[in-house]
């Protein structure tokens, strides 16, 4: 406040600085006690997104050349005020400050929708290259990574980095531009507030610098705290039955509340953290302005600078405080998203751990299958060899079986074939030809498999049996369904091959899943097809209708792998293999295996004991059981 006798001037700034790097500022000026003028300058990082453009448009656009020549139109017309010497100065004040205010606004408004427009396209590529990197990666990438991290490095990390990369960047090189320009500005109107104010920003820099370190640390805790309480939430929800059967819906509830907890305490401390943070913030800004109106005061007495220059001066000190507390806070985001780019091109750089798949697509395939003295151990099990000098032959029209004990390596063999993992020793060749010279589409479409634990996708179930194969029409579908005998339970649903079968294929019965999954294999029409226990689920009319379907196809050409834990499923096959710590303990047909009175007999008399041709033989063995 400057009293000059006729007149009085009021003048009240200040400025915001949220945590986010959200900037603020306001003043208003009252004449001999009324407002004749106030202009808001608030400012919200999140309301007004900055533009990744090239550095030039930055600036043109973003240096707020409109924000910047407020204080000084300000100070000229608190000259006018204090001296009231030139009446057309007030109003040319007036009109230059609006003219530039609405160009401002102008170059903001494009700057914003050509950001934003960027931001979405560079998020959005490189969400689907990450995406596409992962898919390229071998199956045992999937094994040694958790989903969790896979996902969060797909979705949160590409999201985190791109954003901080293009506007912490944006809000980087605007700061930047601005605190220098703001900076000479003020040079040239005062050298020696200019120095009192560079002597002075140390002390509102370091002092809140400390206190927030403890509010960032604490943030961080808060995070991972809510983090694990997130664990428990998704694990009781994805094992939602098991909770339920095992009546533990409370102890589920329990967990989740005692991580709560945590979170709860952590956010107290975080609380106070930040009152703390912000209150010195506040606090060394204040003590700062304080001491350049103390010592501006006594120039502009000893006139060595005009009260319209004070003004304008207290003002670009504000916004050039501002710009340097942003740049601060600012600056670690833009190294922490270098950081965590880092971990995305990782990804995306990173080399499948397999032979990349050949360029073979022979017109005709006999598919006959040779496993030649084959050793393999899974990765990062290097000294325990789950295939030991595997040799075998799958036929064209021939259904070799493969029985033996759980863990005997029978599913290994099978990820052999399907080329998730290579063999450390030995080769795999297809028509007298190394697996790998087949190209990837090709040689999946001629290699089908059903698994174990088939996985139907949250699509109908036409989708789900064409899966991978584009569009078909609704008779191939069908065709397919009726060889695996799904047809029947699918035509009786109300929306038969347009029902949804829901997350993992979960509305949908474990036996329907199998012959889904069956209908899926064979809609392709395979010249090599496996079966890796594909029909333990279905009923015993359904498992005949399989198994008819199968012998069909090896009589039409096929060779097919069938493995089973019931010996009666493989009786018929032409070549049973006995599979035993992975090795080949025996081969022969059912009634020569029994002959020899070896591990298939012994597997088949335990089987007959039972009298229910159980799948636990080995284990019951190895027990000593009955
Ligand atoms: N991803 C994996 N990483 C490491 N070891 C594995 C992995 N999968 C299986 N194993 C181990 O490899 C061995 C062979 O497993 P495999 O699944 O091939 O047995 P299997 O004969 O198919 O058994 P089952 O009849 O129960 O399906 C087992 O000892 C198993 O514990």
């Amino acid at each position: 406040m400057r009293k000059n006798g006729r007149h009085t001037l009021k003048f009240m700034c200040g400025c915001e600085l949220g945590e986010d790097g959200c900037t603020g500022g306001y003043m208003k000026f009252g004449y001999n006690g009324g407002d004749f003028t106030s202009y808001d300058l608030k400012r919200r990082c999140g309301q007004s997104l900055e533009p990744w453009l090239p550095l030039p448009a930055v600036w043109a656009g973003h240096v707020d050349w409109g924000e910047m020549a407020i204080p000084y139109y300000t100070g000229r017309m608190t000259d006018w005020i204090v001296s009231e010497d030139d009446p057309s100065g007030f109003g040319y004040a007036i009109w230059i400050m609006s003219l530039i205010t609405i160009f401002s606004a102008v170059t903001e408004f494009l700057c914003d929708c050509v950001y934003n427009t960027t931001m979405n396209r560079i998020h959005t590529r490189l969400q689907g290259q990450v995406f596409s990197s992962v898919l390229r990666q071998e199956i045992a990438f999937f094994h040694t990574n958790r989903t969790g991290d896979i996902t969060s490095r797909v979705t949160a990390d590409t999201e985190a980095a791109s954003e901080a990369l293009s506007e912490k960047l944006s809000l980087l090189m605007w700061y930047g531009a601005r605190g220098a320009f703001l900076y000479i500005l003020m040079l040239r109107l005062s050298l020696r507030l200019a120095i009192c104010t560079a002597v002075g920003l140390p002390l509102i820099l370091l002092v809140p610098k400390f206190s927030g370190k403890l509010h960032q640390s604490l943030a961080q805790r808060v995070q991972e705290s809510l983090a694990r309480a997130n664990e428990v939430a998704v694990e009781t929800f994805q094992a939602m039955p098991t909770v339920r059967s095992f009546a533990n819906e409370e102890g589920a509830a329990r967990s989740y509340a005692a991580r709560l907890q945590d979170t709860y305490h952590l956010n107290q401390k975080e609380a106070a953290a930040y009152a703390l943070s912000t209150w010195t913030t506040s606090l060394s800004g204040l003590a700062l302005k304080v001491g350049i109106l103390y010592y501006g005061g006594r120039l502009v007495t000893a006139g060595a600078i005009s009260s319209g220059d004070l003004v304008t001066f207290v003002l670009y000190e504000m916004q050039f405080t501002t710009a340097v507390e942003v740049l601060l806070s600012v600056y670690p985001s833009v190294q922490k998203a270098v950081g965590s780019s880092e971990k995305i091109f990782e990804y995306m750089d990173r080399m499948p751990q397999i032979t990349p798949s050949g360029t073979l697509e022979p017109s005709s395939l006999c598919g006959h299958v040779q496993v030649c003295d084959v050793w393999f151990s899974y990765p990062g099990r290097d000294d325990a060899p789950v295939l030991k000098g595997i040799t075998l032959e799958l036929r064209p029209g021939e259904v070799t079986a493969l029985v033996g004990p759980s863990g005997a390596g029978k599913s290994a063999l099978v990820g052999l074939l399907e080329r998730f993992y290579e063999p450390q020793r030995g080769r795999i060749l297809l028509d007298g030809r190394d697996l790998r010279d087949y190209e990837h589409h090709y040689l999946h479409r001629q290699v089908a498999l059903v698994s174990q634990k088939p996985v139907l996708f949250a699509r109908s179930l036409h989708d789900n049996i064409a899966y991978g194969l584009g569009p078909q029409n609704r008779k191939e579908v069908e065709a397919a369904a009726c060889r695996a005998n799904a047809h029947g339970f699918i035509a009786r649903l109300n929306h038969g091959y347009d029902t949804d079968v829901g997350e993992m294929g979960s509305q949908v019965s474990g036996g329907q899943r199998q012959g889904v999954a069956i209908a899926r294999a064979l809609i392709r029409d395979p010249c090599v097809l496996i079966l890796d226990d594909a029909t333990s689920s279905l009923d015993t009319e359904s498992q005949l209708r399989v198994e008819e379907e199968v012998y069909e196809g090896a009589r039409a050409g096929r060779s097919v792998l069938l493995i089973a834990h019931r010996l009666s499923a493989v009786e018929r096959a032409n070549c049973i293999l006995v599979l035993e710590d992975g090795i080949v303990q025996e081969q022969g047909t059912h009634q020569e295996l029994l002959a020899q009175r070896g591990a298939y007999w012994r597997l088949f008399q335990a089987q007959e004991q039972n009298g229910n041709n159980g799948a636990n033989t080995g284990c019951r063995e190895e027990c000593g059981g009955p």
